[in-house]
């Protein structure tokens, strides 16, 4: 069932238990569903030795839920797993101010992954890749008897690419690229699979050496994308104007344009709202991290993934197209019982329609440091918000957290030192 509204009043306010009924009203999550969330354990130790190697135990982290998002006219609550305070808070703010304006407008390339096929020791690779390209149909067609649920589901090998190189030592080199459907899987195991059954035809029609059969993580064949617009008057505060927040928004975005330096933090802040979606369904995040920063280089320098400017109103508007590869299907996706419950909060029907989420909770969490990077500095949120964390690590339990925390923002000092100094005073006192 479709989430009714995703704006919910006081959704931060209110404890775990209480969030989590209104949560579960809201995207209509059974009993069981509900349970499971606030279960220590929900990934059982049997499962979790099945998933990796030598396991010992398991290692929680934070599910939280960013409120207000509109994708494509559609409610939307997301599930964001992630260590770091204010990622979920700023997501929920941006997505909030998009809402005025319609939310987030996404589209997405179909599921395409690359499988790269090495060949090596060709003597003559002009004339070995005519040959391959002259084989096309049997590649495609070889790829494809792997993989009938994928053929069934209307997915598979479409077409190849050769690739030429010449190596300093080792000579030229060809690369077979395999470019397959996956349909609803992330892919990696399915092209894998291709890559290395039409290797040995690859040898036979080139006369050389098979390396490496491996999927390309550069997925620039699978973009999601998505746009936001923000009313200037939507980004006033009490000490801003929102005309001036555009232009200092757009001043900062320049910097990540051209300046590496700076594009690496910019565009750690997109993966600050892209990464958390990822491992809360059970994706693999070292994959869609790795597509993103070599997407982020395609023109020669590494630069800003999104792109933020002024229309003819004079509002803000800003875009986000990069490389996602994610999966309803294979990986941990059906496995983790927790990643099977955040797919069914984001209630997607399509790989293509997750992405797409993904990529507006992306462009939300990079406006959202934009925001307040560019006006009041990023400590003041970001800082406010940490300030619990380093409660906790100084030792307060129960109400001793809220009240070491409104002290230690009240005096614009977060530290350790000062929150074990602030218990000592107060348990002292009483
Ligand atoms: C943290 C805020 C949102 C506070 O901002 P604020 O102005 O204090 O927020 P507010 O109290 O006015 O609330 C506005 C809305 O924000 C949300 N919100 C606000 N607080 C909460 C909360 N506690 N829990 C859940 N939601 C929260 C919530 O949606 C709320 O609306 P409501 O629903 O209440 O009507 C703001 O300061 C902010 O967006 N800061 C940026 C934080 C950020 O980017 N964090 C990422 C970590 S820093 C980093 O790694 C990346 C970076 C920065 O280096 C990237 C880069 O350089 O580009
Ligand atoms: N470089 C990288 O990024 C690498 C990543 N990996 C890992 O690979 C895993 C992902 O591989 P992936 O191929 O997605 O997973 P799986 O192989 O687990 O799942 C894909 C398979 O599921 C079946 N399937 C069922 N329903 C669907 C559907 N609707 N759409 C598509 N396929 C469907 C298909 O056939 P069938 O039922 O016949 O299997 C398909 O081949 C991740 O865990 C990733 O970490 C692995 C190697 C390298």
């Amino acid at each position: 069932m479709a989430t009714t509204d995703s704006r919910i009043p006081n959704f931060r306010s209110v404890p775990p238990a209480e969030r989590l009924v209104k949560l579960g009203e809201r995207a209509a999550l059974s009993l069981e569903q509900m349970a499971l969330l606030q279960t220590p354990g929900a990934l059982p130790l049997a499962l979790a030795d099945g998933m990796i190697e030598n396991v010992v135990g398991t290692f929680e982290l934070p599910f939280g839920v960013a409120a207000n998002f509109v994708v494509n006219g559609r409610d939307v609550l997301v599930p964001m797993v992630v260590e770091e305070p204010s990622v979920v808070a700023a997501a929920s703010y941006m997505a909030k101010l998009a809402r005025a304006t319609g939310g987030f407008r996404t589209s997405s390339t179909p599921p395409m992954m690359r499988a790269q096929v090495q060949v090596l020791g060709v003597a003559d690779p002009d004339n070995a890749r005519l040959t391959l390209l002259r084989h096309r149909d049997d590649i495609i067609e070889l790829a494809n008897r792997k993989d009938q649920v994928l053929n069934r589901l209307g997915g598979g090998c479409r077409d190849i690419e050769i690739h030429r190189f010449n190596d300093p030592v080792r000579g030229g080199m060809l690369v077979l690229h395999l470019l397959v459907d996956v349909r609803d899987a992330m892919g990696a195991n399915t092209v894998n699979t291709m890559a290395e059954s039409v290797a040995p035809l690859v040898e036979q029609l080139t006369g050389g050496r098979v390396r490496l059969r491996i999927l390309s993580n550069l997925a620039d064949l699978r973009l999601a994308r998505a746009q936001v617009t923000i009313r200037a008057g939507d980004l006033t505060s009490a000490d801003y104007d929102g005309a001036e927040v555009v232009e200092r928004i757009i001043e900062a975005y320049t910097l990540a344009v051209i300046d590496p330096y700076r594009a690496a933090t910019h565009n750690k802040g997109i993966m600050n709202g892209i990464d958390p979606v990822v491992v809360a369904t059970g994706n693999d995040w070292r994959a869609v991290e790795a597509g993103a920063h070599v997407y982020a280089c395609r023109h020669g320098q590494y630069t800003s993934l999104t792109t933020w400017e002024k229309n003819a109103d004079g509002d803000l508007v800003g875009t986000l197209e990069m490389p996602l590869a994610m999966g309803l299907v294979g990986g941990a996706t059906k496995t983790h019982p927790l990643a099977r419950l955040a797919l069914a909060i984001l209630n997607v029907g399509s790989a293509q329609e997750l992405a797409e989420v993904a990529v507006a909770v992306g462009l939300a969490q990079n406006l959202g440091a934009l925001r307040a990077l560019a006006t009041e500095g990023i400590q003041r949120g970001h800082m406010s918000l940490h300030a619990r964390n380093i409660a906790l690590l100084a030792g307060a339990q129960g109400d001793e957290v809220d009240w070491v925390v409104g002290v230690m923002v009240a005096e614009k000092d977060v530290r350790t030192d000062r929150a074990e100094a602030l218990l000592e005073q107060k348990r002292l006192q009483e």
